[in-house]
């Protein structure tokens, strides 16, 4: 069949039914009718606090209200923070097509590894993470007039950071206006040279959520005030089950089909803990759908979670084929700030999985837990942005009465060793008496300091050390990998521990399917070493690598090469998605190490050499095999378990590095390698040689 395009004109009476349209939506937005008195009380205000329903028009019209209310004047930046990266892309490109411009312009995204902002740039949303790294070049954030901390209530461990500092830039700014000169950190030379002589006008800082305890940000900030905006733009139902539901896969699975059968038009989402998750029910769905009647509605899935390429996160945002009903398959990572088209169920099992840390072990593991009723709120808050909207939650309402109100700060759950490098290369010496909304246990702050030291980031005396401690805080990774980077570089074998640490960063590079349990061991076995998973994850990505260089060498094109990948991937079961985050992840970091300095060196076949090299990174993470069969994590004394996924389970290995600690009925240790025990003391006397 012939296929049609608009003429001219009417391709211009279409761009100008969307303009109408978008203009028509802004006004009925419930944020519309009080923007003058939100500009007021920002320019009355060095701090407000704005709470307002899911989908009010927070943060989509805010920044507007205040860019034309001049706050952008003498080229000022208006600066939005968010958790996640999905979200800052979306929104800004929502909010670039409202100003009808382009990306990167007026409105720009800046998140890491990707920058689309100009000198243009007067609206910038990126993720808190990239706002605290811009602080470390500029510490008094001199180029914005107002930062808004958007969706604060999930507390991540940036934002809970971010806010400590953003108070001291604040009160900074002030000082300088009065002197001229200033001092952010205690003992940071650099911060108080670059800090002299500037002149800025006070920082106005917005901390903004539709579910956040105003009072206790309030108080944090000297009293500031809270403006409520009141009311929704489109109701939403909540249902909840009559039955406790055992098994919360199951019953996501039936309620999509119960949707998709028995409810009108509209796309749905649904929320689970992981990669793992999705894609498993993913298949279930296809498996499903094929029991229908080929002349019934589709159904198609899409995925989005924060190991995911980022283009293919951003199919979730498109449209269905006609004829189609979307299932979006999310994490958390779609939970606040988005506004996903066409969704107006939403199903939310009600579990997350979240990061828990115990600061007298040191050990942080991933623990699959009830959500808060914040996050609840959020997830019925996907729907109902376009049109009146359904949640399905999956748990009686009694259990929704027993949840807690708000999630545990991550700052209280994790290892804080990150937190540390990074405070302490803003300046900020004294940690401890840093003022963080809510303070972190005095173990776990010891137990960071400990560990950087150990890692050779701090010198004794607490300081950053030269060079080592500014390369890692530099490295956007954990401080640990950031180390593994720069111990192998002495080793000479930075091409495998990059791939390495890239492999390390995405979730489920094997798959294997029910039916074809035999077939993908039997393709798993062919990239397995003995020596351990990380050997075999660099197998994997050079048999990868071969293949598109075999494709190179026959003068394919970019598409064709992606596509022989693909084949290769299904073939020997390897997760084409993951691998090709890893891709990404690798690039980027490379360039990093690069920039850094680094001298790129490959340790070819002398795996002895990669296994010591691995030991030298990673010793805090050993374990020793114990005479009934379990395992000893050697710094915390824990007892471990080898996870049934690693290429090491069954076998009778003395001594081993680990990657990672995940709890679920016993402590599993993942992404093993056998080391020599010896090895350890050789190699990381200032841990574990003992005196003669
Ligand atoms: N990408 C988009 N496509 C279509 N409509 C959108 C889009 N982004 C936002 N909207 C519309 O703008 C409304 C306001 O969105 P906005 O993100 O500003 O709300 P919010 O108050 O910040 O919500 P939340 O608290 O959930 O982040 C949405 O409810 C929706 O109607």
């Amino acid at each position: 069949m012939p296929s049609f395009s608009a003429g001219a004109s009417s391709q211009k009476q279409q761009f100008a039914r969307g303009r109408q349209l978008i203009r028509q939506q802004r006004k009925s937005l419930p944020i519309a009718s009080v923007e003058k008195r939100l500009v007021e009380e920002v320019r009355n205000n060095d701090t407000l606090i704005i709470v307002g329903e899911t989908g009010s028009g927070k943060t989509t019209q805010l920044p507007q209200f205040l860019y034309d209310g001049g706050l952008c004047q003498d080229g000022k930046v208006i600066g939005i923070t968010q958790p996640r990266r999905v979200a800052a892309v979306t929104v800004a490109k929502r909010v670039a097509e409202e100003c009808n411009d382009h990306i990167g312009k007026k409105v720009g995204y800046s998140i890491r590894f990707d920058d689309s902002t100009s000198n243009a740039t007067r609206i910038k949303y990126m993720t808190d993470g990239l706002l605290l790294r811009e602080a470390l070049l500029d510490p008094l954030l001199s180029k914005y007039s107002v930062i808004v901390v958007d969706e604060a209530h999930e507390r991540t461990v940036h934002t809970d950071v971010l806010l400590g500092l953003l108070k001291k830039v604040q009160h900074s700014r002030a000082n300088t206006n009065k002197n001229g000169k200033t001092l952010l950190g205690h003992s940071q030379n650099v911060t108080i040279k670059e800090c002299q002589g500037i002149r800025c006008a006070p920082l106005k800082l917005i901390i903004m959520s539709a579910s956040l305890d105003a009072k206790c940000f309030s108080d944090y900030f000297g009293g500031a005030k809270a403006v409520h905006i009141q009311g929704r733009q489109y109701p939403v139902d909540i249902l909840y089950t009559y039955q406790p539901e055992s098994d919360y896969m199951d019953a996501t699975l039936v309620t999509i089909f119960q949707i998709h059968l028995e409810e009108g038009p509209g796309d749905i989402l649904a929320f689970l803990t992981g990669q793992e998750e999705i894609e498993s029910l993913e298949r279930l769905i296809h498996e499903r759908a094929r029991l229908f009647p080929p002349e019934s509605s589709k159904i198609c899935v899409t995925p989005i979670y924060s190991s995911l390429p980022s283009e293919q996160q951003m199919n979730a945002f498109k449209p269905a084929p006609a004829g189609t009903r979307k299932v979006v398959l999310a994490t958390n990572i779609a939970e606040t700030s988005v506004t996903i088209p066409g969704i107006k169920y939403v199903i939310d099992p009600g579990m997350v999985k979240a990061r828990a840390y115990n600061p007298v072990t040191g050990m942080e593991s991933l623990i699959i837990i009830p959500v808060s009723k914040a996050q609840a709120l959020q997830r019925s808050g996907r729907a109902g942005r376009e049109g009146p909207g359904k949640c399905f939650r999956l748990f009686q309402e009694s259990e929704f009465d027993k949840l807690v109100d708000s999630t545990v700060p991550e700052i209280k759950r994790c290892n804080l060793s990150n937190v540390v490098l990074q405070l302490k290369a803003l300046g900020i010496d004294d940690i401890i008496g840093f003022d963080f909304m809510e303070k972190p246990s005095r173990t776990a702050i010891l137990k960071s300091l400990e560990q950087l030291i150990l890692l050779g980031a701090l010198t004794d005396d607490y300081k950053l050390s030269d060079p080592v401690g500014h390369q890692m805080a530099r490295l956007p990774l954990d401080p640990m990998y950031s180390k593994s980077l720069i111990v192998s570089s002495k080793f000479k074998c930075l091409e495998e521990m990059l791939i390495v640490v890239s492999m390390l960063s995405v979730e489920s590079i094997f798959f294997s399917v029910r039916e074809k349990l035999e077939e993908a061991r039997a393709a798993r076995k062919r990239f397995e070493s003995s020596e351990g998973d990380h050997i075999t994850l660099v197998n994997v990505y050079r048999g990868a690598a071969e293949c598109l260089e075999k494709s190179r060498n026959a003068n394919a094109k970019e598409k064709t090469m992606e596509k022989a990948l693909n084949r290769w991937c299904r073939e020997n079961f390897i997760n084409y998605r993951s691998l090709r985050h890893a891709r990404d992840v690798h690039r980027q970091i490379q360039g990093h190490v690069q920039q850094m300095g680094l001298s790129m060196s490959s340790c070819g076949d002398d795996m002895v050499l990669f296994r010591r090299c691995l030991t030298s990174a990673f010793f805090l993470n050993a374990a020793m095999r114990q005479p009934d069969g379990s395992y000893r994590a050697l710094a915390t004394g824990q007892s471990v378990q080898i996870h049934p996924s690693s290429v090491l389970f069954r076998t009778k290995v003395d001594c081993v590095i680990f990657n990672e600690l995940v709890r679920t009925t016993q402590n599993y240790i993942k992404n093993l390698t056998r080391i020599d025990p010896l090895w350890l003391a050789e190699l990381a006397p200032q841990y574990y040689a003992t005196e003669e």
